[in-house]
């Protein structure tokens, strides 16, 4: 039993309260969430928290809004209840996929919003409409260099005079990682008043109404902003568990502790794949092979990755990109690792083509955070997977109910052993071997 400590439970994730204030040998403290008929959340919080440890437990499932500001309210109302410190404990971290730099080919998944489907290419964006005086093709360079070059100059701009050789660069450092916004409006069109525009590749479509034309659109990067709103509520550390991306925890400048679920994965893989090291680990894209390959390496196995060869021109054909194996795993045990599942597409389309065109015998995915949005499951269920191992860091009991190709390891242990080193003032380092 430790003391001095005080386990919160957020709304997203009761089970796994329960489960972690049980290997702590403490009871969870009394909390009460409720909601105003407006949608506004209620904290209170029945025990005393001052000069206490306190940690509050949330994972960024379910209704991901909602249960943030329940965390943020709840991390703010321990501080100024006097807690000694207080930590957010989120098992799956919520927006970790949307630090990635926006305006790439695929596009970030804010830059949805606001835009006609039908109309909507990925060419037209970052694509800056050109002016098209006569309705003729612009004689300009194809929109993507013209947007490219505006960037740049733009960039440059605020960024001023370069700096001294030898002096620490800006630039130099990865763009997510910058505490500043990069996102810019570019002017490119002289016919702010249509809202026809026609893209210099020879492409159009109707803005919509709140959008300028000649206006690059503005895609938020979410990670300092979610980093900001957890310090500013007053949280002194954060525990979680494989970020989509690990330089996420360079937005923050308090302690992140990301723990791996790898261990868990591994284990499985040894002792419950039959003769696992005939099987192929396989990555079904390439963001996702540094993790695949650090699996494959320790256990000694084969590795293959499925590579997406050529990217769809529409976001709403984005599950159809083309994909391709690279690897042989005819006649043998698939294993495919990813970090998450959410609409399952990647894992499904994945496994399709593992078993009709990789000769795969059979197909397992493993994933630490199966988030399972939508008709996941349905997808899992009617798909080529033969099973589906993930962690409980979201909930998994329905989900188990309604697929029986799931299986589920559960966390509990590694959370509650982090809190209680993080409170004794021990090294967790124990928590990141995997052999
Ligand atoms: O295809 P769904 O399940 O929606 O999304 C999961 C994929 O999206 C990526 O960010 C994850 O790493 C994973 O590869």
């Amino acid at each position: 039993m430790v003391r001095n400590i005080v386990v919160l439970g957020g709304s997203s994730h009761p089970e796994l309260v329960e489960q972690m204030c049980i290997k702590l040998g403490i009871p969870p403290g009394r909390i009460t969430l409720s909601k105003f008929s407006v949608g506004e959340t209620r904290v209170e919080i029945q025990d005393s928290v001052r000069g206490k440890d306190v940690y509050v437990i949330q994972s960024g499932c379910g209704k991901v809004n909602d249960n943030f500001i329940e965390l943020l309210i709840t991390i703010s109302a321990c501080k100024t209840a006097s807690a000694k410190r207080v930590t957010a404990v989120m098992p799956l971290f919520p927006y970790s996929r949307q630090p990635d730099i926006p305006y790439n080919k695929v596009g970030a998944p804010l830059a949805k919003a606001g835009i006609q489907k039908d109309s909507y290419t990925f060419e037209s964006r970052p694509g800056t409409p050109a002016p098209q005086p006569d309705g003729a093709g612009s004689s300009g360079p194809p929109a993507g260099q013209l947007e490219h070059k505006l960037s740049r100059l733009s960039l440059d701009k605020e960024r001023g005079p370069a700096t001294a050789p030898g002096s620490p660069s800006l630039t130099s450092r990865p763009s997510f990682l910058r505490r500043q916004h990069t996102g810019s409006e570019i002017a490119g069109s002289t016919k702010r008043d249509s809202q026809k525009v026609v893209y210099a590749n020879g492409t159009g479509g109707d803005w919509d109404q709140h959008r300028q034309p000649g206006y690059k659109q503005w895609v938020a990067q979410a990670g300092t902003l979610i980093a900001d709103l957890l310090t500013c509520a007053g949280a002194d550390h954060i525990i979680t568990m494989d970020l989509h991306d690990p330089q996420y925890q360079g937005f923050f400048d308090i302690p992140v502790d990301n723990l791996y679920g790898r261990p868990l994965l591994q284990r499985y893989i040894q002792t419950k794949i039959p003769d696992y090291q005939s099987a192929v680990i396989v990555s079904p894209d390439a963001g996702g092979a540094k993790r695949a390959t650090a699996i494959a390496d320790a256990l000694g196995m084969d590795f293959a990755l499925i590579h997406k060869e050529r990217r769809p021109t529409k976001i709403t054909d984005r599950q159809n990109a083309t994909m391709m194996l690279v690897g042989d795993i005819s006649g043998r045990v698939a294993i495919l690792v990813d970090d998450l599942a959410d609409t399952s597409n990647t894992i499904t389309r994945a496994a399709k083509l593992l078993k009709e065109r990789g000769g795969a015998t059979k197909v397992y995915a493993l994933l630490t955070h199966g988030i399972f949005s939508g008709d996941a499951i349905a997808r899992i269920n009617a798909s080529a997977i033969d099973q589906v191992v993930v962690t409980n860091s979201v909930p998994q009991i329905e989900n188990a109910r309604a697929c029986p190709k799931l299986k589920v390891l559960d966390v509990s242990s590694v959370f509650s052993e982090a809190i209680r080193r993080v409170h004794h003032g021990e090294s967790i380092s124990v928590l990141f071997k995997y052999d």
